[in-house]
């Protein structure tokens, strides 16, 4: 299959839509908002960006929201638990099917990057702001059959 993922859900515009089906359900959730409580509406935009990005069009996160490391940086120290986790998959799962419906096997392969994501998030998550994370690496790549890179 030749046509990225970031093609399939309907490039920037698409993502967009997705990141906004899934932050209203996220800011109406008494588990997620104090997790979220410092919440802007830029970021919804960065997750539109950086999942542009992981979805193999263009590299603007890298380009002008610093990459990688800037990505992991955003969730030192938020502390996130499983049921925490779980609740934003939960969520994710349910804008994916408002926003891409009727399309099973695109909303499974994105959930598994979601899935592979949210673990690192919280893994991040555990340790305090500031912390050196040292060089992650380019920004990972997602295609239809999983990491790409
Ligand atoms: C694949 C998984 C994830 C992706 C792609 C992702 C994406 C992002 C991005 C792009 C930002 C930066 C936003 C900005 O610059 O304004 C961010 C920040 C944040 N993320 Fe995530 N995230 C993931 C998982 C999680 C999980 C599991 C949680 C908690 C349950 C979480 C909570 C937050 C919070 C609280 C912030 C900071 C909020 C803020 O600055 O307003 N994220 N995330």
């Amino acid at each position: 299959m030749d046509s990225s993922l970031y093609d399939d859900v309907g490039g920037l515009d698409g993502l967009q839509r997705l990141s906004k089906a899934f932050y209203d359900r996220v800011l109406a959730d008494e588990l997620l908002v104090p997790v979220f409580a410092h919440f802007t509406p830029t970021h919804l935009d960065h997750v539109a960006i950086w999942l542009t990005e992981v979805f193999g069009g263009p590299a603007d996160f890298t380009a002008r929201l610093g990459g990688h490391q800037a990505l992991l940086r955003s969730h030192l120290g938020l502390g996130i638990r499983d049921e925490h986790r779980q609740r934003w998959l939960d969520h994710m799962a349910d804008a994916i099917n408002e926003v891409l419906p009727g399309r099973p096997e695109l909303a499974r392969t994105l959930m598994d990057y979601f899935d592979w994501g949210t673990a690192i998030a919280q893994d991040v998550s555990q340790n305090p702001v500031g912390t050196d994370l040292g060089d992650p690496g380019p920004t990972p790549r997602w295609g239809h059959q999983g990491l790409v890179h």
